[in-house]
């Protein structure tokens, strides 16, 4: 897929800004805080309705303002659409796909693909559990985007349930409200859909990101990724899924009304990643760290264009010029042309003359676009 256009209105530092994209790469060149990565979150946002910066919509509108659109053209092999996502500061939203507005936000998610890999994934290895599971939310809303309405559920599930254990354990009651057992097993149910899309895409991630933490890394080193989810799996069956889950539950019961809160479910699972048996986190060296992390934004990457049949866009938002010139060889080699890149710098020096000679260059200063 080629994003030909995107034209931003009162997005972030953005007042009013249209990009025609006419190469396979495009590097968006400026000074620190001039608006590039706001640029690679717009297209984020198109992809997934997500934006790995913390961000509320509010934050998103230009200050000032009360409304802000991202509006893109994108070639897919199926032919050209629209795309509008109309954002408030209100928190509501619109989507819009051919000049139709949609009811579901499902069915604007598959339209573009993107992934994004900026110097926050390093948090991936080093972080907590939380940056883990928000990854694979976002890989899997893009893989089946049904995806993101089962999340969903599953939170609000959680929030009631969990607002029901927290008055329990204020209250003076001696037993159990009866509504937990409705709870629960609307919590198993939500639950188990998520933990069995966690574990199926991970069991066809982990091969590929292997392969490629083996190709960078000069088959040094071996990298796995193990899916552990808070309730025991055996077999990915819903049957069996459900039967552990509420097994869990039970086990847990008492520790839940004490603590007011949902001790067993998919917001507690883990995704270990190891090198060579060892924690990645423990393994030091920012060099390895960032070896792992381009290998699963590889993997991703593949694995998005095998389901989705068609290769997604990759934004690489100033990690680039952290890669020693081996390894952006291999990203070079890994994406040739046929993932479109768009890649945010605040220099080109450390850039290998391949990458630059297949590229398009904008200069990003204070919320404009320049062409080079
Ligand atoms: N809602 C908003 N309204 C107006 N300006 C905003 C808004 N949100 C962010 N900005 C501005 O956008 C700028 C940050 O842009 P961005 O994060 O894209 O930086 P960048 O060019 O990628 O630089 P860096 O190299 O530091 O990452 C800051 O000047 C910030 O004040």
């Amino acid at each position: 897929m080629f994003l030909k256009t995107l034209h931003l209105k009162q997005f972030r530092n953005y007042q009013e800004q249209r990009v025609d994209f006419v190469a396979p790469k495009t590097i968006l060149l400026g000074n620190n805080a001039q608006g590039k990565s706001n640029l690679l979150e717009a297209v984020e946002l198109l992809a997934t309705l997500r934006t790995h910066r913390i961000a509320r919509d509010r934050d998103l509108v230009r200050d000032g303002e009360n409304i802000s659109l991202i509006l893109a053209t994108l070639q897919r092999e199926a032919g050209i659409s629209d795309l509008k996502l109309t954002l408030r500061r209100n928190g509501r939203r619109t989507v819009n796909l051919n000049s139709e507005n949609l009811r579901r936000q499902m069915d604007f998610l598959g339209v573009l693909n993107a992934v994004e890999f900026s110097s926050l994934d390093l948090e991936l290895v080093r972080g907590g559990p939380d940056g883990r599971r928000n990854w694979l939310n976002t890989l899997l809303i893009q893989l089946e985007p049904v995806y993101a309405h089962i999340l969903q559920q599953y939170n609000k599930v959680l929030r009631q349930r969990n607002a029901l254990l927290k008055s329990y354990q204020q209250s003076e009651l001696k037993v159990p409200p009866k509504e937990l057992a409705v709870w629960d097993a609307q919590l198993v149910s939500a639950g188990t859909k998520v933990i069995r899309r966690r574990d199926r895409a991970l069991q066809r991630l982990t091969p590929i990101a292997s392969n490629w933490h083996a190709s960078i890394s000069n088959s040094t080193e071996v990298l796995r990724i193990k899916y552990l989810p808070s309730i025991p799996l055996e077999e990915n069956e819903p049957e069996q899924v459900q039967q552990a889950f509420f097994t869990k539950i039970e086990q847990r019961s008492v520790a839940e009304l004490h603590q007011g809160t949902t001790l067993v479910g998919p917001h507690r699972d883990e995704v270990e990643l190891t090198i060579n048996q060892t924690a990645a986190r423990q393994y030091g060296s920012q060099g390895q760290q960032r070896t792992l992390v381009l290998a699963l934004k590889l993997a991703e990457l593949q694995l998005i264009e095998e389901v989705v049949g068609e290769p997604p866009l990759l934004l690489l938002d100033d990690v680039l010029a952290e890669l020693d010139p081996s390894r952006q060889n291999q990203l070079l080699d890994a994406i040739q042309d046929r993932f479109q890149t768009l890649i945010t710098t605040t220099h080109l020096g450390s850039f290998d003359s391949q990458w630059l000679k297949s590229s398009q260059i904008l200069h990003v200063k204070a919320g404009e676009i320049f062409p080079g």
